[in-house]
C-alpha cells in the first residue's frame, strides 16, 4: 500500500532518515522509536509537508512527487501538536477540510457528534484547550475517503472517552473501509482495542517492519 523508493530526508547536513526500499502492506501500524529517532519526520514526509529525496508511492502507482494532489487527497494527517488559524471556528475548519477531501454529505456531522465536540464548533479555535484542539484534529484526519491516515501522538491530551472513540474509528476504518493507519505513540496501544496492530521501528535513521 505504501512504498519507499530511495527515500532520504536530511536537515541541512544531518541525515535524519533514510529508507532505501521498503513496502508497507495494508494494516494498522504502531511506529516506535526513541525521542529524536525520526518518527515525526517520517509522517510529515509521507503527508507531503516536508521535502525529501527519492519517492513514496501509494497503491503501487500514485507518486507523491508526480501526482501530489491525487496522493494527498488519499492521505490524511493529524499532527502531534496541531496548529490552526486561531480566528477560524472549528466548524469552519471542518467545512474547509470536508470540501478539500471530497467528504460525502453529512460525514463531518457523524464524526463531530461521535466525538461529542458539537458544543464548541462555533467558537474560534484560539479559545480551545489542547484536548479540544486534539479532538478537532482527529475529526479532520478522518474526513473524506482516505486510504492512509497518519496520526502523530494521537493518544496524548485526549480524555479516556475520546480515546475509546478514536480506537473504534480506527478499527472500523481498517476493518470496514480498508484504511491503513500509521501512528506514533510513546504509550502502548491497547491490544484489546486494536489486536491487529503491528509494529514499525524507527532506529539508526531508518525504518524497519518488526517481524
Ligand atoms: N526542522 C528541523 N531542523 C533540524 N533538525 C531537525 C528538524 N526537525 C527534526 N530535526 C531532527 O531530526 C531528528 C528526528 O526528529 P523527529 O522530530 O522526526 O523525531 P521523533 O522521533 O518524532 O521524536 P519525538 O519522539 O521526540 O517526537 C532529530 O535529531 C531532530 O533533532
Amino acid at each position: 500500500m505504501l512504498q519507499f523508493v530511495n527515500f532520504k530526508k536530511s536537515y541541512g547536513n544531518y541525515p535524519a532518515l533514510q529508507v532505501p526500499d521498503l513496502e508497507i502492506k495494508d494494516g494498522i501500524y504502531w511506529i516506535k522509536g526513541v525521542n529524536g529517532s525520526g518518527k515525526s519526520t517520517l509522517l510529515k514526509s509521507i503527508a507531503g509537508i516536508l521535502a525529501f529525496n527519492g519517492d513514496i508511492l501509494l497503491n503501487g502507482d500514485i507518486s507523491i512527487k508526480k501526482q501530489p494532489v491525487a496522493f494527498r487527497k488519499l492521505v490524511n494527517f493529524a499532527e502531534a501538536e496541531p496548529l490552526f488559524p486561531e480566528f477560524l471556528t472549528g466548524g469552519e475548519m471542518i467545512r474547509l477540510f470536508a470540501d478539500a477531501k471530497d467528504a460525502s454529505p453529512g460525514q463531518e456531522r457523524e464524526y463531530i457528534e461521535s466525538m461529542g465536540i458539537q458544543t464548541y464548533m462555533d467558537r474560534p479555535i484560539g479559545t480551545y484547550s489542547s484536548g479540544m484542539l486534539k479532538k478537532l484534529s482527529l475529526v479532520l484526519a478522518f474526513l473524506g475517503k482516505p486510504k492512509l491516515i497518519l496520526l502523530d501522538e494521537p493518544l496524548i491530551t485526549i480524555d479516556t472517552a475520546a480515546l475509546k472513540i478514536l480506537y473504534s474509528w480506527m478499527a472500523d476504518g481498517y476493518r470496514k473501509a480498508g484504511t491503513t493507519f500509521l501512528l506514533t505513540s510513546h504509550q502502548a496501544l491497547d491490544p484489546l482495542e486494536l489486536p491487529e496492530a503491528k509494529e514499525l521501528l524507527v532506529e539508526n535513521q531508518t525504518l524497519n517492519v518488526v517481524a
